[in-house]
């Protein structure tokens, strides 16, 4: 962590991230003074697209301000989410050796298998990150909207573990379905037809994670449970069981996120700032898990199909805010990603002198 000291105030904290931006805050304290918005979704089922476009004029402004919401009456049975955070913590409870058998270092261009706890630590902080984790991608074949057999699924599931896959898979399939009423709304909050991105997201990337954070009692500046970081893809539908989420305000303060029972944490990712030209904020945000206990989450990382061309919105380029990025597809960006992050974070964990 590199820290700079100004003039008058005191100590600021300045971190790099993986996406090339730099951040910094004066306080390392996370306060529930400020709260993200709750957005009542009910309305994406509505026939009228009257109140589809009101929603979207509320999340279109989240998107633009703080970039994170959280979602009530998205109309997903939670009892897939319970289903599937059961069996991450039967997964976490195995074995090293089991769970090293889906290492995600078998795959270096994707995120998929398991990432072991104390695995990486992207800010150079004393101590490594404090989550091990399994990830899973898209499986065109269980897509109940648009099924495609033929399309192979990359992924590294546990081979005796049948039930683990299914539940995980039961729970992507709902979130998919919401994922992309979610998306029409997004074309609304853009000013674009509501059919705009359908194209895109017939076979998306809706890649899946399950974490586990012990409880950590190393302080807040010697540890993290996940660093400070933006995510991927378009969007992401987080579920947790407790505290620790915590998000980085336009006023650089971090703001803790409180999880809704029945609700969902909805966050803006990388391919959305960059295709609406930083229109829409992909916000930082980073898990401290101070609650005593362990503590689950499960995000959904949802994102236009890997050879969408990330072209800017035209509503997003004008005078006043030039095209800031140069073009490239998703999948581009996806790989660039994935391999940076791997293997900047695992070259720190080296410099720190593991
Ligand atoms: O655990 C959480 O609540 C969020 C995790 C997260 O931000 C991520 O995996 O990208
Ligand atoms: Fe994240």
């Amino acid at each position: 962590m590199s820290i700079t000291t100004t003039a008058q105030v005191s100590e600021s904290t300045t971190l790099r991230l993986v996406n090339g931006k730099s951040i910094t805050f004066s306080s390392n304290e996370a306060s529930e003074a400020e709260s993200i918005p709750a957005i009542d979704v009910s309305r994406i089922y509505s026939p009228d697209l009257a109140d589809r476009q009101a929603l979207a004029e509320e999340i279109g402004s989240a998107s633009r301000h703080i970039g994170f919401f959280t979602i009530t009456n998205h109309g997903v049975d939670m009892q897939l989410a319970t289903n599937t955070l059961d069996q991450a913590k039967q997964f976490f409870a195995s074995d090293r050796d089991k769970k090293m058998e889906v290492y995600t270092g078998l795959m270096p261009k994707e995120f998929c298998g398991y990432h072991p706890m104390e695995e990486y630590n992207p800010h150079g902080q004393k101590l490594q990150n404090l989550h091990e984790a399994y990830n899973w991608n898209y499986d065109a074949s269980k897509d109940a909207e648009a099924p495609d057999p033929n399309t192979p699924s990359i992924n590294l599931w546990p081979s005796d573990m049948p039930v683990f896959q299914e539940r995980l898979c039961a729970y992507q399939t709902a979130l998919i379905g919401l994922a992309r009423r979610l998306t029409r709304v997004f074309a609304l909050a853009l000013h674009l037809p509501e059919d705009a991105f359908d194209k895109f997201v017939k076979a998306p990337e809706a890649g899946m994670r399950i974490l586990h954070y012990p409880a950590q009692t190393a302080s807040r500046t010697d540890q993290n449970g996940i660093g400070a970081h933006t995510d991927v893809e378009h969007f992401t539908i987080i579920t947790a069981d407790s505290d620790g989420l915590e998000v980085l305000s336009k006023s650089r303060q971090w703001i803790k996120v409180k999880p809704t029972p029945g609700s969902f944490v909805v966050n803006i990712a990388d391919c959305f700032m960059r295709q609406t030209n930083d229109v829409f904020v992909s916000t930082v945000h980073r898990v401290i898990n101070e609650t005593g206990h362990k503590r689950y989450a499960c995000p959904f990382f949802w994102g236009f199909n890997r050879s969408t061309v990330l072209t800017p919105i035209n509503s997003c380029v004008d005078e006043d805010n030039p095209q800031r990025y140069p073009v490239m597809t998703a999948g581009e960006y996806y790989e660039w990603r994935t391999t940076r992050q791997k293997t900047l974070w695992r070259f720190r964990k080296q410099e720190s002198g593991e």
